[in-house]
């Protein structure tokens, strides 16, 4: 997977080239190129924003540099299929599903807004020739779409094959069985006078397996109820109807 972000803080995706996904880089599993928006300006003030028809606060990204810098980055779309992917806070909701979907792309090119965003032309235009996901990742306004993308790269780039040294892990994640993960613990058997749970060191699988996904509803149940009523009928049996 090839991916492309075009932003005006080109320093903010740095992250992406650290840990797990800068391994994932370095092992050819995926490609990153981060772009600087200015670059395709040709004003001495390198100016990306505009104040907004209509009035109101703020500067509006002007549509001609990113028409710019989007047909240079994407390219004749003929060529190599890309999604275009632009954060917003009035975007529809970044999920593990759409993180799954997308990891059957082969290109993503991120546009990165800031101010109030960007010209809705350039979404309308290239929304013409290319899927455009306008995406939130939760409600609440940012000062632009640079954080959105660190978040849904690592969520869908973990997911490729390779990246992940135990796949199992991108399984069993949370939501993957549409629940919220139980608890976790690990060395030492008691901690400030608190015990693991006896059944996580009996050594009966089945009762561990039980245990763990009665911990998971009872999570559920508790912070993401609607979570539970989004399960499909067939998904809870008559053990998780007890909890
Ligand atoms: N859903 C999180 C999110 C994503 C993007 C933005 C944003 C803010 C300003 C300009 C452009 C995008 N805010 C919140």
């Amino acid at each position: 997977m090839r991916i492309d972000v075009v932003t005006i803080f080109p320093s903010y995706l740095a992250p992406l080239r650290e840990a797990l996904l800068g391994r994932a880089i370095d092992r050819g599993l995926i490609e990153v190129a981060v772009h600087d928006l200015r670059d395709w300006t040709h004003d001495v003030h390198q100016a990306v924003d505009d104040s907004p028809y209509g009035g109101g606060p703020g500067m509006v990204m002007k549509p001609q540099v990113w028409g710019e810098a989007l047909d240079s980055v994407i390219g004749p779309v003929i060529d190599s299929p890309a999604r275009l992917v632009v954060p917003t806070p009035a975007g529809r909701p970044f999920t593990q599903q759409l993180a799954h979907e997308w990891t059957s792309a082969e290109r993503l090119v991120f546009a990165c807004g800031r101010y109030e965003g960007i010209d809705q032309r350039v979404v309308d235009h290239y929304a013409q020739r290319m899927p455009v996901d306008e995406v939130s990742i939760g409600d609440y306004v940012l000062v632009g779409g640079e954080v959105a993308v660190l978040v849904m790269v690592e969520a869908v780039v973990r997911l490729l094959p390779g990246v992940l040294g135990n796949p199992r892990s991108a399984a069993e994640d949370s939501f993957s069985d549409g629940l919220l993960e139980g608890p976790a613990y690990t060395r030492p058997e008691v901690w400030r006078d608190l015990p693991v749970p006896p059944v996580l060191r009996s050594g009966d699988h089945a009762a561990v397996d039980r245990w763990r996904r009665d911990r998971a509803l009872e999570r559920t149940a508790r912070l993401r109820p609607d979570l539970l009523a989004a399960l499909p009928p067939d998904a809870l049996d008559e053990a998780d109807r007890a909890v």
